[in-house]
């Protein structure tokens, strides 16, 4: 008896994204990426951990469309690496790249499968770098020039694209905090780059729509409900800021709001360099936002800290001793979340559709003789399902949701210590080994529902 049924249609899916996965990074013309750059210096991921082979999805492709294919998931999101198909981020095209990708796509239509492609997924060609990077705003030409050539390639197959995958991770994370490739750790830089990174979508869209008619474009975001730890006032204007720099600061310009009035006074000087034009390209109308949802951000006021927000996240262990079930990046597990962020993404931004572009979560997976039972991992999609299902009674136009990930794979920073995948991948063999939870989803997928 299916309690919760999804519209007929809603499409159920998994993600994965090129340098998490792939491997075979010197493969084929592949030019170096900012990430093999980054894995490679020394002390900046666990345990020195790569991309060099990943999960090795470049040569076992078709073992995981067909484990896709055994799913039973209608679709399936994954990313270009843009150095196999511009090794120096511009200028020659590398056919073997696109050949690649030509391959996949049909193999998935072959088996019924519709590709949602993520153009940037946070692998920036190394030469792009040493040409100054996102924080250059030629990068954002160079990318509307590679989605141009990647389109005019795969554009008669694939109508859903996506052009960004969390360009807040990118230029904070990237720029600010710099755990991430580059690794530069300048607020000023960061705050350019989140522009140039915006423009590049604006730039992108209609490349993609002139080269594949009939598209569904749009943008993923990482998103979260922003919730102050305590009621006090300090404590409230503090998660305001923080909702503006981690949500509003994208989704204001992406719908036509130019950026918000009250981050420009909290970046001050900090404050982008934009040309004419710039506000008006970046909101070029999306057929779809994606929204990556993974935890709410809980914020408290601290008067100390070096940037202008004054905020700072409450710590995970804080978040355990107030009785959040944690997964295993310390993130609360807090289903109601998804279901306020749909809402207020609704209510302040009418998108005409929204797609769950990203949601799953890292346990402590164990291969036990032969299997992985990892019920954690079902009670958090099952939860999560059912929230993304109340939502869609109150109206969302919620119209597809992808679990992150069809397999475990390089989680950047972390490396491979994190299992997110619904199949358990044994780094020593490169076998894969569906998880309990994939047998689960698929059935969610066959009934179309929850069960129970
Ligand atoms: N961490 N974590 C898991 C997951 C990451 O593996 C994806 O590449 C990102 O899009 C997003 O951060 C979410």
């Amino acid at each position: 008896m299916v309690e919760r049924r999804f519209p007929d249609g809603f499409l159920w899916g998994t993600a994965t994204a090129a340098y998490q996965i792939e491997g075979a990074v010197d493969e084929d013309g592949r030019g170096p990426s900012i990430w093999d750059t980054f894995s490679h210096t020394p002390g900046k991921t666990f345990e020195g951990h790569t991309g060099d082979v990943a999960c090795d999805h470049y040569h076992r492709w078709p073992e995981d469309v067909h484990l896709m294919q055994q799913l039973g998931a209608p679709a399936y999101r994954f990313s270009i690496a843009w150095p196999r198909i511009l090794p120096q981020g511009t200028g020659q095209v590398n056919q073997r790249g696109l050949d690649f990708y030509d391959r996949l796509v049909d193999a998935l239509l072959q088996a019924e499968i519709t590709p949602f492609v993520t153009l940037y997924h946070w692998d920036l060609p190394q030469a792009l770098q040493d040409r100054g990077g996102w924080a250059a705003r030629e990068t954002a030409e160079a990318f509307a020039a590679y989605a141009d050539v990647v389109a005019r390639r795969l554009g008669d197959r694939v109508k859903h694209w996506i052009t960004h995958n969390e360009p807040w991770v990118v230029a904070f994370v990237g720029h600010f905090l710099g755990v991430h490739a580059p690794g530069i750790q300048d607020a000023r830089i960061a705050i350019q780059v989140s522009h140039h990174l915006l423009l590049s979508h604006g730039h992108a869209v209609p490349a993609i729509r002139a080269a594949s008619p009939d598209a569904q474009v749009g943008i993923t975001l990482n998103l979260s409900p922003v919730r102050p730890a305590t009621e006090a006032e300090e404590d409230r204007l503090a998660a305001q800021r923080y909702d503006g720099f981690l949500n509003r600061w994208f989704l204001d310009p992406l719908f036509g709001r130019g950026y918000p009035q009250d981050m420009l006074a909290t970046y001050g000087e900090l404050a982008p360099t934009a040309q004419t034009g710039d506000l008006d390209a970046i909101a070029v109308p999306i057929d779809f936002l994606g929204v990556n949802y993974y935890t709410p951000a809980f914020v408290r006021y601290d008067a100390s800290v070096l940037n202008p927000l004054k905020a700072i996240l409450v710590p995970p262990e804080e978040l355990q001793a107030a009785g959040y079930e944690l997964t295993e990046m310390g993130w609360a597990i807090v289903p109601d979340g998804l279901y306020e962020l749909l809402i207020r993404l609704q209510r302040d931004f009418a998108p005409s559709t929204i797609y769950i572009t990203e949601n799953g979560a890292a346990f402590a997976d164990q291969l036990e003789d032969g299997a992985v039972r990892d019920p954690k991992r079902i009670a958090f999609l099952h939860d999560h399902f059912a929230a993304a299902h109340r939502a869609l009674q109150d109206g969302v136009p919620l119209r597809g949701y992808f679990v992150w990930s069809l397999m475990d794979n390089f989680e950047w920073a972390h490396g491979y210590s994190k299992r997110f995948g619904l199949i358990y991948i044994d780094y020593e063999t490169l076998e894969r080994i569906p998880k309990e939870s994939y047998a689960w989803y698929s059935e969610v997928i066959r009934a179309n529902g929850l069960v129970q």
